[in-house]
C-alpha cells in the first residue's frame, strides 16, 4: 500500500465518532467433548476458559477507540451484572459509559457461544429485544442531539434489539439534514433508513441477497454482483456500498455504479465474527479522514484481516494498521527488485528521474537539488554511493554518515521513492544502475555542467534527458565539516564510520 495510506492514518487520532446501537455482550465457552451425556444424545463440554468480550455497537466502539477516535457510545441496556461486565470491558477499551443508560425493564444482551476445541456447537441469545420506553426514548434523544453536534462521523449500529426505535431515527434524520455528517449505517433493516441516506453500508452477500429479493442463500459469483449497484443503491440510499463477499473480497459501489473489486487475503479457517464490524469501522474512520475509496477499502481489508485471524471478537489497533500498510522501505538492494519496481513503472507509464550522490552530510543544497530533480517527473530514484565508493571517491576520513544511516535520512525525503546502493571496486559509476533503470530523465547538480560523466554516453544511447540542477551557494558536505573543524576546541581527527 502507498504512503497514501500512511498520511490518512495519520488523521485518524483527531475524530470524534459517535456510535448508536446496541450494546451486547458476547460470550465465548470454550470446552472439550469426550462423552455424551446419558440423558439424551447431547455432547458434554468440560468448560476450560470463558470469556466476554464486547459484542454489537459495543464492539464497533471498540474498534474505533482502538483506531484511535474519540467515541461517544450511546446505548441503553439492563441494571443487571452483565451491564456490570459491560461498563468494565468499555472501561478497558478507553471507552466513556456516560450516555449507557441503563434501565431495570430491560435485561442487557449477551450471546453466549459454546464451542469444543474450535467447533461452534452452539450459540445462546438472550436480553431485551422490545423497544425502548417513551422515558428512555426522549434521554436518548436528547444525548442524540448533543453527541451528534460534537462528533465528525456517526455510525449507526443497529441490531434490530430495540435501541433504534423510529423516534431516534427520525432524530437523525432531522440533525443530518441541518448538520450532514459522514454516517456509517449497519443494519438488516436498510428501508427504515432510505430518508436519512447513509454514507456508507456494507452488507455482506446473504445480506445483500436478501435484499434484492434472491433469498438467503447467495452464490458469491463476481460477475452477478457487480452489476448490481444501481439495486443495491436504491435499496439503501448509501452512497457507498461496500459488499463483502467473503474469501472473495469487496466490491466497491459508488451511487450505483461499480468502482472496483478488491481481493482479500485468504486465511485458514478465519473467524469472521465481529469482523464486519472492524471492516465498517476503519472504512468510516478513512473517509472521515478524506481517503480516496480505493485508499478506504484496502485500510477496511487489512483491519479485517487482522481480527478474522483471532479465536474470539477483537479490534484492529492502529499500530497494527499502521505496520500492515506501512509501506515497505525504499531501499532496494536486489537486481530482481529493481527490474520489478522498473516493469511496474512502465506498465503505470511513469515517468522516471534518476539521479545519484553520496548524501554524506544532508544539507540544504541535497534537499533543493533532490526536490527539484523530483520535480523533473513522476517517480525519483537515487543511486547512492555505498561507503567503500566514498571512500575511494573522497577520500579514507569519509563518509561521515554509514550507509545505513544516509539511506535512514534520504528515506524520510518524501520527493525520494526508491534508493538504491551502488559502488563497487574498480567501477564508481552509475552507469550499471542507469542501465537497469533506464531513466527518462538524469539529474545532477550544476557542479557537473563542466564536468566529465561518463554516463552520459550510455544515458543518451538510452535517449535519457540531462538536466543540471542550479546549486544552492556555499553548501557542501566538505565546507560543513571544514567548519566543525576550523570551530572545534581542538582539532580532533573526525570519527571515521
Ligand atoms: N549546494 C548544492 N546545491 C545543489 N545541489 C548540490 C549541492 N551540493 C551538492 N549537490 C548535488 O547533490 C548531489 C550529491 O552531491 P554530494 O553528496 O557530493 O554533495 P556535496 O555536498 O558536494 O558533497 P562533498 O562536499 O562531500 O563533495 C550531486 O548531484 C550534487 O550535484
Ligand atoms: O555525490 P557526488 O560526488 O556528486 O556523486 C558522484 O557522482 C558521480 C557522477 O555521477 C559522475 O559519474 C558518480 O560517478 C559518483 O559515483 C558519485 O555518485
Amino acid at each position: 500500500m502507498t504512503g497514501k495510506a500512511t498520511n490518512i492514518l495519520k488523521r485518524f487520532k483527531s475524530k470524534k465518532v459517535l456510535v448508536i446501537g446496541e450494546l451486547i455482550v458476547d460470550v465465548y465457552v470454550q470446552g472439550t467433548c469426550s462423552r455424551i451425556a446419558p440423558e439424551a444424545s447431547v455432547p458434554v463440554i468440560d468448560v476450560q476458559d470463558k470469556k466476554y468480550c464486547l459484542g454489537g455497537a459495543a464492539n464497533v466502539a471498540a474498534n474505533l477507540a482502538a483506531l484511535g477516535a474519540d467515541v461517544s457510545f450511546l446505548s441503553a441496556c439492563g441494571n443487571d451484572d452483565y451491564a456490570i461486565t459491560a461498563h468494565n470491558l468499555l472501561k478497558t477499551a478507553g471507552l466513556k459509559t456516560d450516555h449507557i443508560f441503563k434501565v431495570s425493564e430491560r435485561t442487557t444482551l449477551y450471546k453466549t457461544r459454546v464451542s469444543s476445541d474450535s467447533q461452534l456447537l452452539v450459540r445462546f441469545d438472550e436480553g431485551s429485544t422490545h423497544a425502548i420506553s417513551t422515558d428512555i426514548e426522549q434521554t436518548m434523544k436528547t444525548a442524540l442531539e448533543q453527541l451528534y453536534r460534537e462528533a465528525d462521523a456517526v455510525f449507526i449500529a443497529d441490531y434490530g434489539k430495540g435501541i433504534l426505535v423510529d423516534a431516534l431515527i427520525a432524530k437523525l434524520e432531522e440533525l443530518s439534514a441541518e448538520q450532514p455528517k459522514v454516517m456509517a449505517l449497519d443494519t438488516k433493516n436498510y428501508h427504515r433508513y432510505l430518508k436519512l441516506k447513509p454514507t456508507i453500508v456494507k452488507p455482506n452477500c446473504q445480506e445483500a441477497s436478501v435484499l434484492i429479493g434472491q433469498g438467503e442463500n447467495p452464490r458469491p459469483d463476481l460477475p452477478k454482483w457487480s452489476q448490481l449497484g444501481e439495486t443495491l443503491y436504491a435499496k439503501t440510499a448509501a452512497q457507498l456500498v461496500l459488499l463483502t463477499l467473503d474469501a472473495q473480497g469487496v466490491c466497491a459501489f459508488e451511487k450505483g455504479t461499480f468502482k472496483f473489486h478488491k481481493a482479500v487475503p485468504q486465511v485458514q479457517n478465519p473467524k469472521v465474527s465481529g469482523a464486519g464490524d472492524t471492516f465498517l469501522a476503519t472504512a468510516l474512520m478513512a473517509l472521515a479522514a478524506n481517503a480516496d475509496l480505493e485508499t478506504m477499502v484496502s485500510l477496511a481489508i487489512a483491519a479485517a484481516h487482522q481480527v478474522v485471524q483471532q479465536p474470539q471478537t477483537s479490534v484492529c489497533a492502529l499500530s497494527d494498521l499502521a505496520n500492515q500498510t506501512s509501506e515497505p522501505g525504499k531501499c532496494l538492494e536486489s537486481i530482481q527488485a529493481i527490474k520489478a519496481l522498473r516493469a511496474e513503472l512502465e506498465k503505470k507509464g511513469r515517468k522516471i528521474v534518476f539521479t545519484n550522490g553520496c548524501f554524506d552530510i544532508l544539507h540544504s543544497g541535497h534537499v533543493s537539488y533532490l526536490r527539484g530533480a523530483k520535480a523533473q517527473g513522476d517517480v525519483l530514484i537515487v543511486g547512492l554511493n555505498n561507503d567503500e565508493s566514498i571512500r575511494r571517491l573522497k577520500g579514507p576520513e569519509r563518509p561521515i554518515n554509514s550507509l545505513k544511516d544516509r539511506i535512514d535520512v534520504l528515506s524520510e525525503l518524501s520527493c525520494i521513492d526508491y534508493i538504491i546502493p551502488f559502488g563497487k571496486a574498480g567501477d564508481d559509476t552509475p552507469i550499471s544502475l542507469v542501465q537497469q533503470i533506464r531513466p527518462h530523465v538524469f539529474v545532477k547538480g550544476g557542479d557537473y555542467r563542466d564536468k566529465y560523466l561518463p554516463e552520459e554516453r550510455t544515458l543518451k544511447k538510452l535517449g535519457c534527458e540531462i538536466i543540471f540542477l542550479p546549486m544552492v551557494a556555499d553548501r557542501s558536505t566538505t565546507n560543513m565539516i571544514s567548519k566543525i573543524r576550523e570551530n572545534a576546541v581542538f582539532a580532533a581527527p573526525i570519527a571515521v564510520n
